[in-house]
């Protein structure tokens, strides 16, 4: 018998791998944090001597989800701001409310607050675009799970740094800081075509070559966004990027609504990869990505939820059902975005977009063993013909029972293992207190 640290018997797995397999009654062994092995139940039992033995009976293991775009600490303005359109959301109540309020210890807290939601909700991977990220990585690396930290630039003076030149060089100090760390990628988050003039751009280009960085911004969020850069600059503004030499396949463009004919062939011709947010979209009116058709032409779309302050939540479970019902509707076509791809929209290709895919987003022999796994034992998951249209179509993050993050476990039966769940709520209270007085 081999020796390995965890075996985990499941009703189903479902890799999310290449050939797209849904296998039934297997177990999968992890040895130092890695999928050593995917086989049969019954062999597994002959094969394996593992320290920690777990049969989940009727549950799925999935990959882990990939949230590819998001503002963690964001998760502290939850609800402060409802039912406007965009730029009424950020000018009158988001910038506001982020002068008065976003500093080291802002930053640090309300991440570990989002991240414990992500936990809980499955995911291990996850994408931030926020100010302060040296206060982010800390709790990441506390919590144990998997982040793409973006740091930000913008024209305007911030309470991190007062002008783009500073937050770049902040960011790149924090680059510095976490260079190697398997749990970490620090990496460039240029706010949005209209916050950044071509300088900081040109900067954030050269450097991104030579330390071979990814850069993610916000991109066409809405028609108003590519209507004023028409009228400002005379450029659709995913056009200037490209000429700004930004556009490859270490970019990766959040939203991307309003897209024309042209736009799509600047993507594909780049291989840019898409982030696409669909409730964050929904709910500030901002627009539609073309996914059906992006997929169909070979872009690689991957799945955020966007910070929770225009979502308002970090669930992606509910992303991928929002996801895949749009997309047909969208679409025009019942067809589009079917359960598996919304699947592996959520999991393998924000791995791919992240420049990550070697290592996670699919439950792979040789990848990290970064697994969620879903309750589909009861009352509301019967009958189970198919699980895969279980997790995307009629499941709830209630329903994520354990997670782990290089084979170690941080949800165990709903219970988060390296965070203080008490101690997270009632440090939120404070500074929901704090904030409400003003
Ligand atoms: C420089 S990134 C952080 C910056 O982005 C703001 N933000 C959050 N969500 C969105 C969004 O959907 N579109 C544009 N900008 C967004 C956030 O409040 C920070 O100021
Ligand atoms: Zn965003």
């Amino acid at each position: 018998m081999e020796t390995i640290d965890t075996l985990i018997h499941a009703r189903w797995i479902v890799p999310v791998n290449a050939k797209r397999d849904v296998l039934t009654d297997h177990s999968l062994a992890i040895r130092d944090g890695r999928i050593v092995d995917i086989l049969p139940t019954d062999a597994a039992k002959i094969q394996y001597q593992a320290s920690n033995t777990m049969d989940l009976g009727d549950q799925a293991l999935i990959p882990g989800f990939v949230n590819a775009h998001g503002h963690a600490a964001m998760a502290m303005f939850r609800g402060l701001g409802d039912d406007l359109e965009l730029m009424t959301w950020l000018n009158d109540h988001i910038w506001p409310a982020e002068g008065a309020w976003v500093s080291d210890d802002f930053v640090g807290d309300g991440t570990e607050l989002a991240i414990a939601e992500m936990i809980r909700s499955g995911t291990t991977t996850f994408s931030d675009n926020y100010f302060f990220p040296a206060a982010a990585a800390e709790r990441v690396l506390k919590a144990g799970v998997r982040a793409q930290l973006c740091f930000p630039t913008i024209d305007f003076p911030t309470n991190w740094a007062k002008t783009p030149d500073e937050h770049i060089d902040l960011g790149m100090k924090v680059v510095e800081q976490y260079k190697g760390n398997d749990q970490l990628k620090v990496m460039f988050g240029p706010h949005a075509p209209y916050t950044c003039s071509d300088e900081p751009l040109i900067r954030i280009r050269d450097l991104a070559k030579k330390h071979d960085l990814m850069i993610q911004m916000h991109v066409h969020e809405t028609q108003t966004e590519v209507d004023g850069e028409l009228e400002k600059r005379g450029n659709r503004p995913v056009r200037r990027l490209k000429e700004l030499g930004l556009l490859n396949d270490r970019f990766q463009a959040v939203h991307m609504t309003a897209m024309n004919e042209d736009d799509i062939a600047d993507v594909i011709e780049t291989g840019a990869h898409i982030v696409h947010c669909p409730e964050s979209n929904l709910k500030l009116a901002s627009g539609f990505c073309p996914v059906d058709t992006l997929q169909k032409k070979g872009v690689n779309v991957a799945l955020g939820t966007d910070g929770a302050a225009s979502n308002n939540d970090l669930d992606m479970l509910g992303e991928m059902r929002t996801a895949a019902m749009l997309a047909k509707a969208v679409g025009q076509n019942a067809v589009a975005l079917p359960a598996m791809e919304a699947l592996a929209m959520a999991t393998v290709n924000g791995a791919i977009a992240m420049g990550w895919d070697s290592e996670i987003g699919s439950l792979e022999v040789g990848k990290r063993a970064d697994i969620t796994a879903i309750r589909l034992d009861d009352l509301e998951s019967q009958p189970v013909y198919d699980p895969v249209s279980h997790i995307v179509y009629a499941s709830t993050r209630d329903q994520v029972s354990n997670v782990w993050v290089d084979g170690k476990q941080l949800l165990a039966d709903r219970e988060l293992t390296t965070l203080d769940k008490d101690g997270i709520i009632s440090n939120t209270r404070q500074w929901r207190d704090r904030i409400q007085k003003g």
